[in-house]
């Protein structure tokens, strides 16, 4: 597809409908809007990210491929944007998060928490899947939680990246562990992605609940109490976590040693779990107490959202490449996903 991709002149985001709101669409789902471009029309279709469309008089560049085309938004370019991983110029940086794939006991419906299970094979192509529709997103580090589902998601989901640099885990467990696993060529180095696993972003420890099945727990407690016990903020579990507690160590991590790296220009992405994500979403997301309630995550669809100067930007989840979608890049991803285009 590299050979088709064309840049056509600036045009003017003229409308855009969502549930009857023109020209005003949430952060959150697909828009469909048009875009006029200088003397001629183009229906661009559905975009996805709505922050884009936030702005009335947003600009944007549309970029068309055969399969897909892509729109970013100038607007919020940096002009001195380069198209290396990691972009020291300037403050931006992607953020990808990706709940892990279908679990074991996600498939028999069995509560986890922090029992270490593995994938299933619909979360290996699951995992896959995410894999593709961020393979054009530049990845400079990645965090996972210390559990093998979302280690072997984000194994699986790079696999699939167009870069082609190896995720490499960092054994920091030891002073032993960290000297036997050295790599000693700076050349290999730079075509390796760190891996850093941190107990911190695990599942929320379920307490009494790990290992009961979830419609049976419903049936004896009442799927009310259930439903507290799973969704609410600052209800734990019998002997467990509340969104609330797995916050307190999942989002201080996030703001310990994951933004840092964000504000450094390293573009990060994050393979966790339903709860620990959530609770990093609420904070990025800056949403109440009632609203992470219904907040629901599913299995291995990435979401994207881009750090500029000191900001979060959501922009949803990135098509997988056989969708005929646009996706709201930003400039800086688009010359990335184009660099990547040229060297095929
Ligand atoms: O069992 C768990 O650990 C979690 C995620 O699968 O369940 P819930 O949907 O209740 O957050």
């Amino acid at each position: 597809m590299a050979a088709m991709t064309l840049y056509q002149s600036v045009g003017t985001l003229q409308s855009c409908r969502n549930n009857g709101n023109s020209g005003l669409c949430p952060d959150y789902g697909h828009v469909s809007f048009r875009s006029v471009s200088k003397g001629f029309k183009v229906d661009v279709g559905l975009l996805r990210g709505g922050s884009f469309c936030s702005r009335k008089r947003s600009t944007c560049v549309i970029q068309a491929s055969a399969s897909q085309a892509t729109v970013f938004d100038e607007a919020s370019a940096p002009s001195s944007a380069t198209t290396s991983d990691s972009n020291k110029k300037t403050s931006e940086a992607a953020l990808i998060l990706i709940r892990h794939g279908e679990s074991m006991w996600n498939e028999k419906n069995l509560f986890t928490g922090c029992v270490d299970v593995p994938l299933t094979t619909k979360g290996v192509e699951e995992a896959i899947e995410a894999g593709k529709r961020i393979s054009n997103i530049p990845v400079d580090m990645i965090y996972t939680s210390a559990l093998i589902r979302a280690q072997m998601t984000a194994m699986l989901a790079m696999t699939q990246h167009r870069r082609k640099k190896v995720p490499t885990i960092i054994h920091e467990e030891s002073e032993q562990a960290g000297a036997w696993s050295q790599i000693f060529s700076e050349d290999t180095k730079m075509q390796c992605i760190p891996v850093v696993t941190a107990w911190q972003l695990n599942e929320r420890m379920y307490g009494e609940l790990q290992g009961l099945n979830k419609q049976e727990t419903a049936d004896k407690y009442g799927s009310e109490q259930v439903h507290e016990w799973r969704r609410s903020y600052d209800i734990p579990p019998p002997n467990g976590e509340s969104l609330e507690m797995c916050a307190d160590r999942a989002v201080a991590y996030f703001t310990e040693h994951i933004e840092p790296q964000l504000a450094s220009g390293k573009n990060i992405m994050i393979a966790a779990h339903g709860n620990s994500l959530r609770s990093i979403i609420m904070y990025l997301d800056k949403l109440t107490s009632q609203e992470v309630i219904s907040l629901e995550l599913a299995t291995g669809i990435p979401m994207l959202y881009i750090f500029n100067e000191g900001r979060f930007i959501r922009r949803g989840s990135p098509p997988a490449p056989a969708e005929a979608t646009v996706y709201a890049y930003t400039k800086k991803l688009a010359q990335y996903r184009q660099k990547l285009d040229d060297n095929v």
